[in-house]
């Protein structure tokens, strides 16, 4: 029996002062443990649908249900919360923090999360950096790391929450096939190891390394 962790029941989306729907009617669900990856030609809406999923923007029209809860109902404050304890993002360009560590990047999501106490964060940073294999580099800058080592750390931010969903949006966009081969050996792992996974690729090839495949076209999702 899969758990269902999200129902989106005909969402649309418009930008503000836009014509148009970017998003109209998508209607899905996503289960506990699914790996999905979206796919799409350019401006096909891919990204704006993560960035709902993601509780960055909201739905004009339809609802959005996560671990229950109908995000479509809630205050600013609730969403905030939700999305910084249950979503782990992760970029094309990283968005590391610049100025910060990479122990410090990496922590930054549970400063924002009131259930995890201070003196367990070293733990759980030291455990996400472990996952990626760059628990030697906890001391240095961004900079000071390859793009590939750049995207690890952005994967330790991303799980070290232990987020219910985990959200990539073209994750590889900025690599060379060996770090991307890399990033996706990762993500398989997340996977088996029971994450829930949405994806967005231009890559059919890692797109096949998903459970599933959706196509977007034009603001809806096609099978
Ligand atoms: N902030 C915005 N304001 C207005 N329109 C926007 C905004 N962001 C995106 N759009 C429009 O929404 C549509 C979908 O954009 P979106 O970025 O979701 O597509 P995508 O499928 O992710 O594209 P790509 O593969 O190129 O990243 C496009 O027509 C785009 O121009």
């Amino acid at each position: 029996m899969n758990a269902k962790l999200i129902t989106v029941n005909n969402l649309s989306f418009r930008y503000p002062k836009a014509e148009n729907d970017t998003l109209k009617g998508v209607s899905f669900e996503v289960n506990k443990g699914d790996y999905i990856a979206i796919v799409g030609t350019s401006g096909s809406g891919k990204s704006t649908l993560l960035s709902i999923l993601g509780l960055l923007n909201k739905p004009t029209t339809g609802s959005y249900q996560i671990l229950g809860t109908n995000t479509t109902k809630l205050t600013n404050n609730s969403l905030s919360l939700l999305k910084n304890n249950e979503i782990g993002f992760i970029f094309q360009n990283f968005n590391l923090l610049s100025q910060l560590t990479v122990y410090d990047n990496v922590a930054l999501p549970l400063t924002y999360n009131p259930l995890i106490k201070r003196g367990d964060y070293k733990e759980k940073v030291y455990k996400a950096l472990a996952y990626v294999n760059m628990e030697d580099y906890g001391k240095r800058l961004p900079e000071q790391l390859s793009g590939g080592q750049q995207q690890r750390i952005a994967i330790a931010r991303a799980l070290v929450n232990e987020p219910s969903l985990i959200l990539a949006d073209e994750p590889t966009g900025n690599l060379d096939s060996s770090n991307s081969q890399q990033v996706f050996e990762l993500l398989g792992r997340l996977n088996n190891d029971g994450n829930t996974i949405c994806l967005i690729t231009h890559d059919m090839e890692y797109a096949k390394k998903a459970q599933q495949q959706w196509i977007m076209s034009d603001g809806q999702l096609v099978t």
